[in-house]
Formats: C-alpha cells, structure tokens, sequence
C-alpha cells in the first residue's frame, strides 16, 4: 500500500522521468499547500446577548434591591447602582431583577448568598458567550467566575470547561477546594484510566489543565489534552494567572502567548475569561487583546490597588539577618503566627530558616515548628509536608522563594516580609497579597539592601534572559533553511505560486513559491548550540508566529529523530525499503550523497525533515516505521526508536535575504524592548522602595508608621495610575494619528520620536514640527513607554 501511494505521489511530482532526475524530483517534492482541519463549531451561549451587544442584567448598573418587607408588610424597592450591593447590611438579601433567577438558584447551591463585586458582570458576560478579563486583588473571589458559568452550562447540555492554570504542583489543591456540586478533574501524566474515560464521556464540569498540555511544550510529556473529537464540546475556556499572557507582565510565559490561538483554531473555542490579580492598564489591554476583548465592558473589573487591611514599610539595614530576628521579635511582628518569609534564592531559604530557628526559640510559646525552607529545590513530599505544616496552623515562619504562596488559600496569613527586593512591582502586590485575605489587619516589611545589591542580582536575571543579534540570526537560519521549491519549480516549467491558489496568504504572494516546509528543531541540542534557555527559544518562535506575516506556524513538539538497527543485517534493511518507502528514501539520499549504503544495517534520520521531503504526512511516516518492529526474521529483529524532543513548525523556505534581515531585525527589537522595559521598571521599584525606607527596622519593628505606609500604597497606585494617564492620552489620540499618516509605515520609536519632537532623515522636523497636535506633545511621558504603546498599536492596526 505504501507502494503504491508511493508510487502515486512520484508521479504526481513527475515520477514519470527516468533516472537521477527522476529521484531528484521523488526525494523533493513541493508540499501541498496545507488544510488545517476545520475546528468544530463553537458552543452556543446559555444566553443571547441583547441587540445593542449588552449582556441580560446589564442596565443593571441601576440595580434593583429588594428590601425585607416593614412591619406594614410592604415591601420596599429601591435602585441600586451595581457593586453597592457590598456595602448592604447583610440582613438584606439583594435580589437583581433580569439576572435569571436559575443563576441565583446556582449561586446558592455553591454555598453563597449574593456575589461579590464584578462576580454577577463577569458571570453573566461568560453565560452571554462574550470573553471577559477580570482583574482582582487575591481572594476577592474570581474562581466563581468560573465556576458558576461552568456548573450552568453543564446543567444545560453535555460540555466541559477548560481551565489553564500555571500551578501544575497544585492542581490536585485547586481540586479539593472547589464547591462540592462541581465535577472536576485534572490532566497530568497520572491520570488513570478511568479518569480519562469520565473526561472524555462528559462526566465533569471542568477540566484544569497546564498550558503545555494544551499548547504542548517541552515538558508536557503524557499529560496532555486528548484529541478535540475525543471531548465533548467545550463551554469556554478560562485563563488563570492570565498576566502571563502579556509579555510586558512581569511573569510571561511563551506557551501562554500560544493559549489563545490555539484555543480558538484548534479547539473551536470563542469565548474565553481571563483571570488575574496584578495587571496595569496596559498589561490588562494587551491581555484584552489577546483574548479578543474588543469593547472596554470586556474588561470587568479592574482593582489591584493594595487591600486597606495591609500595613507596609521598607527598611535598609545593613546587617539584614540581626534586622530580620530583631523584626520578628519586636512589638509588631513578635505575637503574631503564619508568617511568609520571601528570598531571592534557594541557598538563602535554607540558610534563613535555620538562622531563625537558632535565634527565635523560647521567645514565646512556640507552635510546634518554628521556621522552616521552602522552596522548588525540595522533594515534592518535603514541599507538601511544609506546606501542610504552616497551613493547619504549626509552622510560624515558611521562608521560601516565590515558588511558594501561588494558589495559596490560607485566609490567616498575618505577616509577608521580604528579604531580598522583589523583581517588580507587580511581584511585591502579588506576594503582600498573600496575607491578611480574611480582612483583617496584616504586615508586610520589606528590607532593601542599602548598596543595591538586590538590584544587581535582578538586573543579572534580566541579562540571562535577553539574547544578542548573532544568536537570533543563527537561530533564524535554523527556522527558515532554504529549500528547492524554486528550482522544482522552474524545472517543472513555472508551476503556480503560492498567491495563485486564490487562498488566504499571509505573505507577499508575488515572489512566493513555497508552500512552506515542515522542520524540527530540536531543543536539546539548540539550547546547548545556541546558550539559550529552552523558554527563551520558545518565547522567540511565538514572536514570529505572532507575527502579522506569520512568519511560522507551531505545531506540537515532537520526536524528531529515528533510529532503525536491522538484526538481519544489511539484507534486512534492503528488504525493509521494498515494503516501507521511507526507509527506501533513506537509503536512496545516502546513495546520491555518496555513501556506501551495501554493508548499513543501522540507520538515523531526521524524520520530520524526510517527511517533508516526500510530501507525506509525518503521523503517517511514523506510524510505518513503528510498523517495522513487528518484521521478524529468522535473523532478527528490528529495532525502531523515536528520540530528540523538538520544536516542530511549519516555515517558508524561500525566503530572500532582505526577509531573513528583516525577521531577525524584528526579534532583536522585540528582544531589547522588553530588556528596556524590565530595567526600567526595576529602577523605578528601586527608587520607590528608597523613598519610603526608614535607615534601620528598629524605626518600625515595634510600631507602624501609617504615614509611610501610605505613602507607598500611593506610589503603588501612582504606578498603575500613571501608565493609565499614558494609555488615555494615546487611546485618544492614536487613531487620528495612524489615520492621518495611513501611508506610512511607521515604527513604534518613529511614532515615539515624534511625539517627544525628535526629528529624523525619515521623519524630518520641517515636515512633522508642523503638525502641533503631535509635535513634542507627550514630553512628559517616557520615551521607552511610548514606542512600547505605539508598536502594540501599529501591530495590531496593520
Ligand atoms: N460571592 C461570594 N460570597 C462569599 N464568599 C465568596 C464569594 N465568592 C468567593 N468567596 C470566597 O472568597 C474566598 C476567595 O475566593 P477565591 O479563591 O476565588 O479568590 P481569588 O480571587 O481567586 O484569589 P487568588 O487570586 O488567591 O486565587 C474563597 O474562600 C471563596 O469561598
């Protein structure tokens, strides 16, 4: 059968030929252009959205309250705007007229009264079928916002929701928590048998998965999603820790850059919620963006301002360790219990732990442990063990790096200090986050190191990540080598290009003659090749992925290489080509390259590469050569072996040099703008913290300062708040100003310079001074800031 499909596509490529130029053609062929199979269709929403795009419940923001009837009997109505429902006594029991009365019904049944601020927006939104972002502060109550939707859609129809969270040691934590009348489970690698059939069959609700299970990614191993016509049609899909999204938070992850897309291409899914505790404007429009949010009701909620309950101060002593021991014992800290103690590294958890366990005993009744290290170096039972221990209350101090508190639900956690500086603003809202969720009063102190030696630590993990010129275009030689589609293609007497097929083509058809290739890249090896992380590659590739060109298409990572050994010998892997035409193309390649195939009875290849070459697809290629491990011969068998995990894609091979500069010209900006904004943002953490910092902690240890720590929540806001004064101006002005110029092709530091009033051989001062409504008109914002929001803009206009 191979044969003949074999034989089938040699003569559709011009097989008919003879001799050399016959296996020329039969080892190169032109891929076809490819079909991405058809997603299935997306769920229909519980409820239709009104005509003018509103969601029922709505004009709600005139909320009608029902109040309990008086002593006459009467009931009193009265109109409330929406989110005031928090601030009824709680003998009042809101009842929202146009919110169906089955989502109430549903709400009770998860054990709650009314909603909470957002909850009942963004609810309604999910049921209308429109993606929404919620951003809320830690424990205000966003899992409902999944949960309620996912519970009523399954009531309605056989579904399932997705859930992406990034906190895959703590899914099977996030399991136990949830409301008892939800069916959940989660992919990963353990999963039995019979939990696998229950997802498939659609006996649960909601299904908690990583985003590499999803997406697929280095170390997603077994636990990944099953095929789309295996499960039932998914509800919608939820992105937890959705920040990670954006690659201008301070916590992006590559794969999560992918989620969306591949959410939508390959799973069919249209409506998706994002849910996230620290966000800027900006990271939340960028957010916005990928989730497809195009009106600003999208964006529900938006309150990452620091809770009232928590008091803050900053120190910067130069002894930090007698500082810390000193903190803990003093007035303010000494009494209270559950306490989080963040460091930067690993080797400083354990030494800090220990530290405290010498210098804190007998200072009052102890709980049963004193002070223990956590962090992601440990054993998994070690980590469960501590985090048990200070969970139910027996452990007074965790120290630990960041790896822990993620996912945390612990309401009485009294006291957040940090050691080292955290990384970003973002970061120290986020950790400070994790204390006094129960609404009661919490500290948090931070100690800063006076010579700014935290600062060139985090700095040192900016560097690590950013990569130089010459490794992105050695990078870009590996992505897009060049193939023979032209030279087939004139041999062939012209053939079509790409742009005559009269399908969507998302590159300049004119001079196109591929149909793009498909190419393994294998991460072992490129990583060492190239020195950069596994999560570096993967985040360049989505950059050209995202790419408005398009510049590659990912594809789940894959085996790449294949080792056949014939027992047999050198006669079996003759015999093996006449039933299994890879393996005769194989052979066929050494030949023409010269080799002595007579005496081979092992074989290596790169398969995706030879699949390519044939025009096959590589399931099926695999799938033959799988086949070959059950040839028995009188002498041997066969063995076959898949190794070498690799990024798998599909990309242009005829690229001309100019694209290929241009490509690399692309990531390189790509690369230093976000370097650019990671140190900027670092010092401006810096500065803030200094501002605030009292010399030594024996200012605050015994009593707080409410002045200061107001004063760095309003510097925490101003954060926020600035980068909203930017996002408004620009959101005013951006489309006059692309509009007016529409012809040009501006980059963002064109549009930047202009703005600041910078003039340049493209963009001259006589020409673009004239023009008083641009010219010099956004001074008094940062220049980095700028070309940041201005390229967001262009990308997504173009
Ligand atoms: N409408 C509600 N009424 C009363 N309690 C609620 C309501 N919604 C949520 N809660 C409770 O609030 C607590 C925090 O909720 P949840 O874990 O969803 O917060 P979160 O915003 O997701 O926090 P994090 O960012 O840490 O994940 C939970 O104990 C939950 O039971």
């Amino acid at each position: 059968m191979y044969m003949q499909k074999f034989q089938l596509k040699g003569e559709r490529f011009g097989g008919a030929s003879r001799g050399r130029g016959r296996f020329e053609i039969l080892l190169n062929v032109m891929r076809p252009d490819y079909e991405r199979p058809a997603p299935p269709p997306p769920m229909e929403p519980l409820y239709l959205p009104r005509e003018d795009g509103r969601v029922q419940g709505e004009p709600l923001y005139v909320t009608v309250v029902t109040f309990p009837a008086d002593v006459k009997g009467n009931t009193k109505i009265k109109a409330f705007r929406l989110g005031w429902c928090h601030l009824l006594p709680g003998n009042f029991t809101p009842s929202i007229a146009e919110i169906p009365s089955e989502v109430y019904h549903a709400l009770r049944d998860f054990g709650y009264k009314s909603f909470r601020p957002g909850q009942e927006k963004a609810i309604m939104r999910i049921l209308s079928g429109l993606s929404t972002l919620v951003v809320l502060s830690t424990g205000l109550g966003k899992s409902l916002c999944y949960q309620l939707p996912a519970y009523l859609y399954a009531l309605r129809s056989k579904c399932i929701t997705l859930v992406v969270s990034p906190l895959v040691s703590l899914m099977d934590d996030q399991l136990s928590g949830l409301p008892p009348k939800l069916k959940a489970a989660c992919i990963h690698s353990n999963m039995s048998q019979k939990q696998r059939e229950a997802v498939k069959a659609g006996q649960v609700h909601v299904l908690l998965l990583s985003p590499e299970a999803l997406v697929g990614g280095g170390h997603a191993g077994s636990g990944c999603l099953p095929p789309t016509d295996q499960l039932p049609p998914v509800a919608f899909a939820c992105i937890d820790e959705a920040h990670c999204v954006s690659e201008w938070s301070h916590n992006f992850r590559p794969c999560y850059l992918r989620l969306c897309k591949v959410l939508r291409e390959r799973l069919g899914v249209r409506c998706l919620l994002g849910l996230t505790a620290t966000a800027t404007l900006s990271t939340a429009l960028d957010i916005a963006h990928h989730l497809d949010i195009r009106d600003q009701e999208g964006i529900a909620v938006r309150s990452a301002a620091v809770p009232h309950n928590l008091h803050l101060s900053v120190s910067m002593d130069t002894d930090k360790d007698q500082a810390l021991v000193s903190l803990l014992k003093g007035e303010r800290f000494g009494a209270l219990d559950s306490i989080i103690v963040y460091c930067t590294r690993r080797e400083e958890t354990n030494r800090v732990a220990a530290l405290l366990r010498t210098c804190l005993q007998g200072i009052r009744k102890p709980l049963k442990w004193m002070s223990e290290a956590y962090h992601a170096g440990l054993s998994a039972s070690e980590r469960r063990r501590v985090q048990n221990n200070f969970m139910c209350g027996e452990l007074r101090v965790v120290v630990a790096t960041v790896a822990f508190g993620m996912g945390l639900d612990k309401p009485d956690v009294r006291a957040v200090v940090h050691y080292n500086m955290p990384k970003s603003f973002e970061s120290y809202v986020q950790e400070i986050g994790r204390a006094g969720r129960d609404g009661e009063p919490a500290h948090c102190h931070l100690f800063l190191d006076p010579e700014g030696g935290d600062l060139h630590e985090l700095r040192r993990h900016i560097y690590a990540d950013t990569v130089d010129h010459y490794t992105i275009k050695r990078l870009v030689q590996r992505v897009f080598p060049p193939c023979k589609c032209r030279q087939i293609q004139q041999r062939e007497g012209g053939g079509r290009s790409v742009g005559d097929t009269g399908q969507s083509v998302r590159v300049e058809p004119a001079q196109r003659v591929c149909h793009t290739h498909e190419r393994a890249i294998p991460m072992e090896e490129t990583v060492e090749a190239l020195d950069v992380t596994e999560e570096g590659l993967e985040t360049l590739l989505c950059y050209l992925e995202l790419h408005p060109q398009r510049w590659v298409e990912l594809l789940h990572p894959t085996l790449s290489m294949c080792r056949i050994m014939c027992y047999g010998g050198p006669q079996q892997v003759r015999k093996l080509a006449k039933v299994c035409p890879p393996v005769a193309v194989v052979l066929a390649r050494r030949r023409l390259a010269g080799h002595k195939v007579e005496a081979c009875d092992f074989l290596e290849f790169d398969v995706v590469e030879l699949a390519d070459t044939m025009g096959w697809q590589l399931p099926l290629v695999k799938r033959g050569l799988r086949q070959l491990r059950w040839v028995t011969e009188p002498g041997g068998g066969v063995h076959v072996e898949f190794s070498a995990l690799s990024f798998y894609l599909r990309s242009y091979g005829d690229l001309t040099s100019e694209e290929l500069d241009g490509v690399c010209a692309f990531l390189h900006g790509r690369v230093q703008a976000q370097e650019r904004t990671q140190l900027r943002q670092l010092q401006a953490c810096f500065r803030a913290f200094r501002s605030v910092a009292y010399q030594s902690c024996g200012s605050c240890m015994d009593e707080l300062d409410e002045v200061r720590s107001l004063k760095l929540k309003g510097l925490l806001a101003d954060y926020f708040e600035k980068r909203k004064e930017l996002d408004a101006a620009w959101c005013g002005r951006k489309g006059a100003f692309l509009a007016c110029h529409g012809d040009e092709k501006f980059s963002g530091r064109a549009v930047a310079r202009i703005f600041h009033g910078i003039g340049s051989p493209c963009y001259p001062a006589q020409t673009y001074g004239r023009d008083r409504r641009y010219w010099r008109k956004y001074l008094r914002f940062d220049f980095n800031d700028l070309i940041r929001i201005a390229t967001q803009e262009i990308i997504r206009t173009r």
